[in-house]
């Protein structure tokens, strides 16, 4: 994490030379935490990549869209100029103009913020990163002709396809397995470790899953720092639970919903389960979240590879969606809202209520963990459920590769000695949680 060095910028805006002080909500304000190298130099960072490629690919955006959308890409461009500065000038955040389905439940929420947290550095990290990418959206959906256009698509797309040989090795090593722990817990280790393939980590640069997916499995288990993976079997093989559904709370397209795709095979297959639910991003998020459209598109480029055995997978799960066994939840903005989730059930009743229909929620990734904390610098070893702040709608359970610096439930100890051998630990997803929390 190298800093700018601009002593000016940091007294300009009131920021604190420190780390995020304990129990405190996290946010840019605090110099030596990752919310602050996050608005310094990985957003900014994004939005010139977004420039970049609508400058790239206005002729194909033109031959798409139609000629007005020359005139478009100039405006977006020119509008996302602008956020980035206003991101790297420690702009307000702005009530929302448009009238997309989520606009009056954003603008209810920032004004009810206290006016001196309303600004990219002030806010909540949560909040402000959230801001940034609804921000970008509402660019989009402001032109005539680019409002349905998801500018991250071509990377979610270029991942899955640099995954291809990792797909087709972890598919052949599943064709037969048994109803048992160990398998299960294997492939949701496999599912945990395909979250570090994240764009929005790398500000969009590409991320190639390499090697052995289960020998990496076996090798990473000294990296996983919670594992309960064992009471995860042990929620889902009961056969008492009323619920026969399971829901996946996705986060990336790529290499990682490929594994949540053979995940929920095995669910389906071994019985574990009658249906799995897939709860996708509404707007394009965090540079490779999974949209359904990406949900379609994997299946059917698994449907339609030149591998048998892809293509074989990919047919049995454009079955399964047929079926229904796979289901695609509806839009639901509340995923895409600046809300901890602890705040879900008073603000969103109909999805918390949906979520304890399951038997099991799987959460993945790390935006998705800190939502589940509230972006908030808890005692790391103090338990999960302290954390979840009474947030059970149902058995639930984190897979994140840990890419922010936010943690609890560990051994004593056990973060102070990651640090001593690496002070950015918690930054690049090479370690990971299975935590579980019983409703
Ligand atoms: O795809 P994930 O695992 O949710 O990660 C999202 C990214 O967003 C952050 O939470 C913040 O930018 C990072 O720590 C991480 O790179």
């Amino acid at each position: 994490m190298t800093l700018p060095v601009d002593a000016d910028f940091d007294v300009k805006y009131g920021i604190i030379d420190s780390d995020t002080p304990p129990h405190t909500e996290l946010a840019a304000l605090y110099r030596k935490s990752f919310a602050y190298y996050t608005f310094r130099v990985r957003l900014p960072s994004t939005l010139s990549g977004i420039i970049a490629s609508l400058v790239k690919d206005k002729d194909e955006l033109i031959a798409r869209y139609g000629v007005d959308a020359g005139a478009d890409i100039e405006r977006t461009a020119a509008a996302i100029t602008q956020l980035r500065t206003d991101i790297l000038n420690n702009g307000a955040l702005l009530l929302f103009e448009g009238n997309e389905p989520d606009t009056a439940q954003w603008n209810e929420f920032l004004e009810k913020l206290p006016p001196q947290k309303r600004s990219y550095y002030h806010a909540c990290w949560l909040y402000a990163e959230c801001y940034m990418y609804r921000k970008i959206s509402s660019i989009f959906k402001a032109t005539a002709t680019l409002s349905s256009y998801d500018y991250f698509s071509r990377q979610k797309q270029t991942a899955a396809q640099l995954s291809t040989e990792a797909m087709m090795a972890v598919t052949r090593a599943t064709r037969q397995t048994i109803r048992n722990s160990e398998t299960f817990q294997q492939l949701l280790k496999l599912n945990l470790w395909g979250n570090r393939c994240d764009l929005s980590i790398t500000s969009g640069k590409q991320v190639k899953p390499t090697g052995d997916a289960f020998d990496l499995v076996s090798e990473l288990d000294a990296n996983l720092l919670v594992d309960a993976s064992a009471s995860i079997w042990k929620c889902i093989e009961n056969a008492d639970s009323d619920s026969s559904i399971v829901d996946i709370v996705c986060d990336n397209a790529g290499y990682e919903l490929y594994t949540d795709l053979i995940l929920a095979e095995y669910i389906i297959d071994k019985g574990l389960a009658s249906k799995v639910r897939f709860n996708v991003k509404a707007i394009p998020w965090f540079i490779s979240d999974v949209m359904e459209y990406d949900y379609h598109w994997t299946l059917e480029f698994l449907a339609k590879h030149e591998s048998e055995l892809l293509r074989d997978l990919g047919e049995k799960l454009q079955k399964f969606t047929a079926e229904g066994k796979f289901e695609v939840e509806p839009i639901e903005y509340f995923w895409t809202s600046p809300y901890e989730f602890y705040r879900m059930e008073q603000v969103q009743p109909a999805l918390y209520e949906r979520l304890a229909q399951a038997k099991l929620v799987i959460f993945k990734g790390d935006l998705n963990y800190r939502k589940l904390l509230g972006d908030f610098s808890w005692n790391n070893t103090e338990p999960f459920e302290t954390c979840l702040r009474g947030f059970k709608p149902s058995n639930l359970c984190t897979l994140r590769t840990i890419k922010a610096d936010l943690i609890c439930d560990l051994p004593p100890g056990k973060s102070e000695e990651l640090f001593a051998k690496d002070k950015e630990w918690m930054l690049t997803g090479e370690y990971g949680l299975i935590q579980f929390a019983r409703k």
